[in-house]
C-alpha cells in the first residue's frame, strides 16, 4: 500500500463537517459526507455538495465510488461510478447520487454518501493502424462465450 498526500481546501459551506476519513484501518475508501440536506425522489439524481476542494498530485486521480450499504438498502448509487476527479480540478468535489429505489431518500448534512479512492493514472498514446492482430475472440463479445 502506498499513501499519497492530497491538499484539501474546506469551502465556507463545509464549515463544521467531518473531513473524508477511513472508517477502519483496512478501508480502501475515505467516506465522504454530504454538505447538503436534501431528498432524492425515486428516479431522481443530483450533484451533492461536499464542502471541499482538493488538489491531487500529478499522475493520480481520485475515484468517487458508491457505498454498498446505500446501494443495497436504498437503491442509492453514484450514477457515474466510479466518478473521476482529475488532478487539475480545483472546483468543489461533488457526488452525483441517483435514487434507483422506490422510496424517497432523505440526506442529512453530515451523512456519509460515497467514498473516495485515490488511484494512479495510466495514460496511453494511440498508434493508428490499418489492421489489428488476430485473436481467438475476434469481434465476439457481449455474452459471446455463453452464460
Ligand atoms: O463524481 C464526480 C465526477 C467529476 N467531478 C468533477 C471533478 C472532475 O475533474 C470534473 C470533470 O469530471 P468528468 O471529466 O467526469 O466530467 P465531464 O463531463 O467530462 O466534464 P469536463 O468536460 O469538465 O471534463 O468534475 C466531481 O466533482 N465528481
Ligand atoms: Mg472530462
Amino acid at each position: 500500500m502506498t499513501t499519497i498526500s492530497l491538499a484539501l481546501k474546506r469551502l465556507p459551506h463545509g464549515d463544521g463537517l467531518p473531513l473524508p476519513a477511513y472508517a477502519t484501518d483496512g478501508a480502501a475508501g475515505m467516506d465522504v459526507v454530504s454538505a447538503d440536506a436534501t431528498t432524492l425522489a425515486p428516479g431522481a439524481r443530483a450533484a451533492i455538495a461536499t464542502g471541499f476542494a482538493i488538489a491531487i498530485p500529478a499522475g493520480y486521480e481520485v475515484q468517487v465510488r458508491p457505498r454498498s450499504g446505500l446501494a443495497l438498502k436504498h437503491g442509492v448509487t453514484c450514477l457515474n461510478t466510479p466518478g473521476t476527479i482529475d488532478s487539475d480540478y480545483r472546483g468543489e468535489v461533488k457526488v452525483i447520487l441517483a435514487n434507483l429505489g422506490t422510496e424517497p431518500f432523505v440526506i442529512a448534512r453530515g451523512d456519509r454518501i460515497a467514498q473516495l479512492v485515490p488511484a494512479p493514472v495510466q495514460r496511453a498514446t494511440l498508434d493508428e493502424v490499418a489492421d489489428l492482430d488476430d485473436t481467438v475472440r475476434g469481434s465476439g463479445g457481449f455474452g459471446s462465450t455463453g452464460r
